[in-house]
């Protein structure tokens, strides 16, 4: 195990990671595309869109639908009304609450960053009583940038008191987007299993990775950068 003097900033994504937010964010949808007139998709479907923000959750239902292009204004109109407050279905993932608190008693600063937009990241937050203990929040529309782009993570560990250069951090995440984020940010990952990955976990760049958070807080230890 590394030593590490002061704790190190642990950031986690949010979708599929702290939350199973697909049931919540299907229902969105699925009453976007009813309120227009359009058929309904399935939880499977919708789970396996989810990563990318909405912008690209929607490019995805348009190019699977076949919904014209002319219909997506008012189709993301409708889905974003509903989506800012959408806590009815969401549950945080098992374990969730004690590991942030295991965490947090060891002082580590902790920060979110997203690619869920911003409003209904917080609203998310509060709606868990969690939002607290957390130093820092970058959603999808804080920076022009979203991940893969590593910037919002750079910004999410400079925000939190780290030196972007020295990469002194730990990324925790679900998807694609995370690993690459945190391959191209240079800050070590480690994959929750258990969220809306569509990659086997063997093709993605990562350290570790985990399917119950009871493992976490010892998993952190063992990869703090030196
Ligand atoms: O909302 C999304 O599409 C992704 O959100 P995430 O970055 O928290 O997984
Ligand atoms: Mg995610």
């Amino acid at each position: 195990m590394n030593v590490c003097l002061a704790p190190c900033p642990v950031i986690f994504d949010l979708d599929g990671t702290l939350i199973d937010s697909a049931p919540d964010i299907h229902a969105c949808v699925n009453a976007a595309l009813r309120s227009q007139g359009y058929g309904t998709l399935s939880l499977q479907q919708v789970r396996s869109f989810i990563g990318g923000g909405v912008d690209i959750l929607w490019n995805r239902i348009i190019a699977a639908t076949g919904i014209p292009q002319t219909a997506r204004r008012d189709l993301m109109a409708a889905f974003m009304a509903r989506y800012q407050a959408a806590t009815a279905l969401t549950r945080l993932f098992p374990g969730v609450e004690d590991a942030l608190g295991v965490l947090a008693d060891r002082a580590h600063p902790l920060g979110i960053c997203t690619n869920k937009p911003l409003a209904p990241t917080r609203h998310i937050l509060q709606h868990f009583g969690i939002e607290q203990l957390f130093g820092d929040v970058i959603g999808g529309d804080s920076l022009p940038q979203k991940k893969p782009d590593p910037a919002p993570l750079l910004a999410s560990l400079a925000n939190l008191g780290g030196d972007p250069r020295q990469r002194h951090a730990i990324y925790v995440g679900d998807s694609e987007y995370d690993a690459e984020c945190a391959a191209a940010a240079g800050v070590p990952f480690l994959l929750f299993t258990r969220g809306y990955r569509n990659t086997p976990i063997r093709d993605l760049p990562h350290q570790a990775s985990f399917d119950d958070f009871a493992a976490l807080p010892a998993l952190i230890e063992a990869h703090i950068p030196a």
